[in-house]
């Protein structure tokens, strides 16, 4: 059915192969998860009590080359910026179809270049998901057309930015009310908070680009879960949208429609149709 790997064990990825295990109707081929070192022992032992019945073989690797002799057909990166720079464009130049999660590493135009051209090296496709965000087929679409102006706000409860710069503006643990913490464009919002801007990302690329892309960050202990709120003027349409997003029990920085997101792209490559 399909070779599938990943790249970390986290949230994101944990959740997911739960959601694999529970919708495909059939078995992967293999499933090769790659983790840091000090983690193999602890992932394997997970792998084999847990998603035994989600892939006819499984294997927890440490290496690019160790994940790349499987010859998946599918990769999805789910560990962070500092994975996409060091790993992908290895495993896009060996021609391994790769969904990458961390999408606000983008934001260095340089990596971008390198992921593309690795890419077409290895004739592979690099796939964006939309992530926890919704419209970007339509912004994409838009995008085609220029003419966009596109504001973006990105509102999550204090404890989702403990660990960022909003550290430095806010007393986190004492909010009385909302706050807002940054103003800026997308790519220094994506590159200022890794975990937690990548929809920042995900819009400018589909949409008006880094620069051109405004953004608003805030903190409110009074936010229903993670919002993200975004408003798109262009020649040919208007619109906007709110996303209130129920947060990952394994991370409250992550809302869990990101791996719905995921789950979405890899149904679309498996079933008869894509929707
Ligand atoms: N596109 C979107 O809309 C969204 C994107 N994201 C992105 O998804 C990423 C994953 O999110 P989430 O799963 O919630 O985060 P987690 O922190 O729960 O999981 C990431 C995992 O990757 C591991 N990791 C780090 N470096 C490596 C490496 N070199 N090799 C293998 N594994 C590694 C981490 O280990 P350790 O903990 O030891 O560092 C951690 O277990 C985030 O970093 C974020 O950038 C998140 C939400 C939305
Ligand atoms: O999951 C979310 O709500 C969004 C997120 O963390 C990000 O944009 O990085």
């Amino acid at each position: 059915m399909m070779d599938l790997a990943l790249i970390g064990f986290g949230n994101i990825a944990t959740t997911l192969l739960l959601l694999l295990n529970d919708t495909l109707d059939a078995p992967l081929d293999s499933l090769t998860v790659m983790v840091l070192p000090e983690f193999a022992e602890d992932t394997e032992a997970r792998l084999e009590r847990d998603f035994a019945g989600l892939a006819a073989a499984r294997q927890v690797v440490t290496s690019v080359p160790a994940l790349l002799e499987a010859r998946p057909d599918l990769l999805i990166e789910c560990a962070g910026h500092a994975v996409v720079k060091a790993h992908l464009p290895e495993v896009l130049r060996s021609g391994v179809d790769t969904i990458l999660v961390s999408i606000g590493a983008l934001a260095d135009d340089g990596l971008h270049a390198d992921l593309r051209a690795a890419a077409r090296e290895g004739d592979a496709r690099l796939i964006l998901p939309a992530g926890a965000v919704g419209g970007i087929d339509l912004l994409s679409a838009l995008g085609a057309a220029g003419g966009l102006e596109v504001t973006y706000r990105g509102t999550k409860p204090p404890k989702a930015w403990s660990g960022t710069p909003a550290e430095e503006a806010l007393d986190l643990d004492h909010l009385g009310e909302r706050a807002i913490f940054f103003t800026g464009n997308a790519r220094e919002a994506a590159t200022a908070y890794p975990k937690n801007a990548n929809v920042a990302a995900t819009l400018a690329l589909a949409g008006a680009g880094f620069e051109a892309t405004r953004v608003e960050l805030v903190a409110d202990p009074a936010a229903p879960g993670n919002m993200h709120e975004y408003e798109v003027s262009s020649p040919l349409a208007r619109y906007s949208m709110r996303i209130e997003n129920l947060p990952s029990a394994g991370n409250a920085k992550t809302s869990v429609s990101t791996v719905y997101s995921v789950l979405r792209e890899i149904r679309n490559r498996i079933g008869p149709s894509a929707i």
